[in-house]
């Protein structure tokens, strides 16, 4: 049996094999109740039809976008509608279309948008100011005239849809017939209303089992809806009256300013009002998979495609189902979720089970038939045939079919899927939200969780804590908070320099909130680096006002570091700042500002003494920073493309204060009793890692932690030896998390969770077992890629998912426990006692009986991990 379940019913448990989807659907093909059995089933046909329309529905943008002669195609198509401006439009006080709109944006058609006067020109159109955005009070009327960011859906289906369905049970249609039966036969020889009871006691069951199955299905369809709802609610950051704020994509309207940066979906089609390397993966709408530059030149954007780099602000021109993403969305969610490979295998047991329950029923039959035939036989009246033999053998058959309905185990495949979807609920309301039922199975059997640091382990509240700069450490606590106090330790020429390069060189924004405080909008690094500038005295505006900045490269994983070119008012000079990973921008000084102001000459002494205040830093465990400046005089530097890495000069070096979670230790602790191994894969500094792991309890006396550079070269041999042992990750990029768990999984073969919050965390979340993504810090890209989203992006929630899926397991191992207890039972008993005699045996009530134990099982409560061997 295991080598027929193994072969017929196994499928991966992430995206599984069309192949193995086909198996075991054709392995249960005989089968009683086939629309039942597989309504928490994907449907097949009807998933490839839905990929066939996506697939033309893509191609044709493809087409749109890339080949030349169909897009002018387009554009006089757009043409056309052009001239006439909608009656209701105009009287609205806009000056363009929708559905104009929409066909600049859709065909890039880039000549009628320079007609209509670039993004000035159709920001006017559309009554909005580019600076302060929409008022909110036309909202309402905006969304009249140009739709709401909404898509098309499929409308819900009622409750009595379910017990209609719930009543196509074919168990059910034959304990109908018996009922009817049962009560025709009941009155015809016991008379009314004598001979009712046994009829009306198998209705009463068929009315319990159908509503207690259509409740269920019902109450999990909403759940479903729920969840989907959950996971398209994106909160999308636009300036609204001057002010910047974070708002639901759904109510996102044509003329909204949205800020990109890397990560983010593009909530809606738009054009780029300004931007710094923006590159965008359009790949989700065109199947194209080379990223595109959006440039002035290129300025159009399209809902649905990821942010790969850069940043940008956008104005909406077009939403909700004008855009093509509208209609791609709705192919998205046909055909189903894909089951869970344990749903598969109690489907190939429950198969198993019918089987032998079937061959019973007949041997039943035939056994109780003959026994009739020859008892009939023996009184020489097997001639003689009246209406109570018909009836005797009508009650065989009903014993038959008692044994069918209580021999299949119809429950049990669902039984998982009640489970799993329980498991999913009350992890919603623990903050984490399940995006494939099958990852929750996959936690209860992790091995190992590849975790982050910043976020997940720490509390992401950053406050800088220490800074070092022209030769002394300065730590920012008691009297040290006080501005007056903290001024005065630093020289006037630095200190201008250092708030120069704190305002100068950072994504964050200082705005002013609608209670007139300051508010800082950007990644928890940098707003510490903004909050100490403020602490200094700094003013945000006042130095933003006293440069123009000429290019940005914004920080991503990769290069650690993050650098502005900005021309100086005060002289027209060119200066370039650059912050980031301690170790890389120290390596890119060879000078150091001193207490004058002036930059010195770095020596390899003085390099080795910083290094070691950098290390000093990160053994407190706190996050280390350098800032650095360079002037730029070549104007061939000003030009180029990129901004100069090299032979800046040091302005100092901050260390940031990021404390572990309370919890987290107790979390970390009850995985390692469980037997799940963690480890971190961080991009911070070496030292700063080792100390929060210590203080996590994951890096132990013999446990190894190395960094990313070593990672990278060695020898699979080497690799072999390292990785049973190795606990820390530092300065890690990407790829070596990505390497990390494909070696976990293929070599070690263990099951691997892993966490991220990148976009460049993409390819480690989807190679994962099971991918854990950030809610709060995690960007879009690393959502849509992740089985789970850590709503509250902490370690403790992520035990729980693993306590969740064991519990999945342990109730499941208990049903069918009672599932087969109850079928062997029933099966046996009817068997043998119709072998010895026909007094004793079950009657069709008590097979309705227990078809409704099963369906009211699963519900056990979780209560711990516990041990459990991976099977
Ligand atoms: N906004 C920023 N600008 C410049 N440098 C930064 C910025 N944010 C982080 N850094 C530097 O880059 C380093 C690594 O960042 P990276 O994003 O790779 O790791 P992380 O995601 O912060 O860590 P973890 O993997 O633990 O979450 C940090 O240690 C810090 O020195
Ligand atoms: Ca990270």
């Amino acid at each position: 049996m295991e080598d027929y379940l193994r072969k017929n019913f196994a499928v991966e448990p992430k995206r599984p094999s069309e192949e193995a989807l086909r198996r075991w659907r054709s392995a249960v093909a005989l089968v009683k109740n086939r629309s039942r059995r597989f309504r928490m089933v994907a449907d097949l046909a009807k998933r490839a039809e839905a990929d066939r329309r996506r697939k033309i529905i893509q191609e044709k943008i493809r087409v749109a976008l890339y080949v030349q002669k169909a897009a002018l195609n387009f554009i006089d198509a757009g043409k056309q509608a052009e001239s006439k401006l909608p009656e209701d439009v105009r009287k609205a006080g806009f000056h363009i279309g929708a559905d104009e709109l929409a066909s600049i944006v859709r065909s890039h058609d880039m000549s009628s948008f320079e007609e209509h006067g670039g993004v000035e020109g159709l920001a006017k159109k559309v009554s909005v100011s580019l600076t302060n955005g929409v008022v909110p009070t036309d909202i309402s009327f905006r969304q009249n005239i140009y739709g709401n960011n909404k898509f098309d859906e499929k409308p819900a289906r009622s409750f009595w849809m379910f017990v209609w369905e719930a009543l196509h049970d074919l168990t059910l249609i034959i304990l109908i017939v018996c009922a009817v039966v049962s009560i025709g036969v009941g009155v015809a020889t016991e008379g009314w209303p004598g001979g009712l009871y046994d009829g009306l006691g198998i209705v009463l069951c068929i009315f319990l089992v159908v509503f207690v199955t259509a409740i269920s299905d019902y109450k999990q369809s909403l759940q479903f809806k729920d969840l989907d709802k959950e996971k398209k609610n994106i909160l999308v950051q636009v300036t609204r009256e001057g002010c910047r704020q974070k708002i639901s994509i759904y109510d996102l309207v044509v003329g909204d300013i949205v800020h990109l940066s890397i990560g983010d979906q593009v909530p809606a089609d738009g054009v780029l009002i300004s931007g710094y390397s923006l590159s965008i993966d359009e790949s989700s709408l065109s199947g194209e998979s080379e990223p595109v530059k959006v440039t002035q030149e290129r300025p159009f954007l399209l809902s649905g495609t990821k942010v790969q780099d850069g940043s940008g602000k956008m104005l909406v021109t077009t939403v909700g189902m004008r855009t093509e993403w509208g209609r791609l969305m709705v192919t998205l969610s046909e055909g189903g979720v894909d089951e869970t490979p344990l749903q598969v295998k109690l489907n190939g047991v429950a198969t198993v089970i019918g089987k032998i329950g079937l061959v019973f029923a007949v041997l039943t039959f035939l056994v109780l038939t003959i026994r009739f035939m020859v008892t009939k036989a023996q009184l020489g009246e097997i001639e003689k045939w009246g209406m109570s033999d018909v009836l005797v053998l009508l009650n065989f058959f009903a014993v038959a079919v008692t044994i069918i309905v209580v021999a299949v185990p119809e429950g049990l495949p669902l039984a998982v899927t009640l489970s799993l979807a329980f498991a999913m609920k009350k992890l919603m309301s623990d903050k984490a939200l399940v995006r494939h039922l099958s990852a929750c199975e996959t936690m209860g059997s992790a091995t190992c969780i590849c975790t982050d640091k910043t976020g997940t382990l720490t509390t992401n509240h950053m406050v800088v804590d220490k800074i070092w700069t022209c030769g002394r450490t300065i730590s920012i606590a008691g009297d040290n908070k006080r501005e007056d106090v903290l001024r005065s330790s630093i020289a006037g020429e630095v200190l201008d320099l250092l708030l120069q390069s704190i305002f100068q060189n950072t994504g964050a924004e200082v705005v002013k909130g609608k209670d007139g405080k300051n508010n800082i909008l950007g990644s928890p690094t940098e707003t510490a680096i903004l909050e100490f500038g403020l602490l200094l005295g700094g003013e945000f505006k006042k130095y933003r006002k006293e440069s123009t900045i000429l290019k940005v490269e914004p920080f991503n994983s990769e290069k650690k570091r993050m650098s502005v070119l900005v021309s100086l008012s005060n002289g027209g000079e060119n200066r370039a700042f650059c912050k980031g990973a301690s170790e890389i921008i120290l390596e890119s000084c060879n000078k150091v500002i001193n207490v004058d102001g002036k930059a010195e000459h770095l020596s390899k002494e003085q390099k080795k003494y910083i290094t070691d205040v950098i290390n000093g830093f990160a053994c407190e465990a706190l996050r280390t920073l350098c800032l650095a400046f360079k002037d730029v005089k070549d104007t061939s530097d000003v030009h180029s493309d990129s901004i100069p890495q090299e032979n800046y000069t040091l302005i100092a070096v901050i260390g940031i204060k990021d404390p572990v979670r309370p919890g987290v230790r107790q979390a970390v602790e009850t995985c390692l009793s469980a037997g799940i191994k963690v480890r971190i894969v961080t991009g911070d500094n070496i030292n700063t890692a080792k100390a929060i792991a210590r203080e996590c309890g994951i890096l132990t006396e013999n446990g190894l932690a190395i960094e990313g550079p070593e990672f990278r070269d060695m020898s699979p041999r080497q690799m072999e030896e390292t990785i049973p042992k190795l606990q820390v990750l530092a300065r890690s990029l990407p790829l070596d998390k990505h390497k990390l768990v494909t070696y976990l999984r293929k070599e070690f073969k263990e099951v691997v969770a892993v966490t991220g919050d990148g976009t460049n965390d993409a390819p480690a979340l989807h190679e994962a077992d099971i991918g854990l993504a950030m809610g709060i810090a995690g960007t879009e890209v690393a959502k849509e890629n992740a089985d789970v989203i850590i709503m509250d992006d902490n370690f403790a929630t992520i035990q729980n998912v693993a306590r969740w899926g064991r519990a999945v397991y342990i109730n499941i191992q208990k049903f069918v426990q009672f599932q087969l207890t109850v079928n062997i039972v029933a099966l046996m008993l009817n068997f043998v006692s119709a072998c010895i005699s026909v007094i004793f045996r079950f009657c069709p009530s008590d097979g309705c009986s227990a078809t409704l134990g099963e369906h009211d099982h699963g519900h056990s409560r979780c209560i711990g991990i516990g041990h459990r061997t991976s099977s």
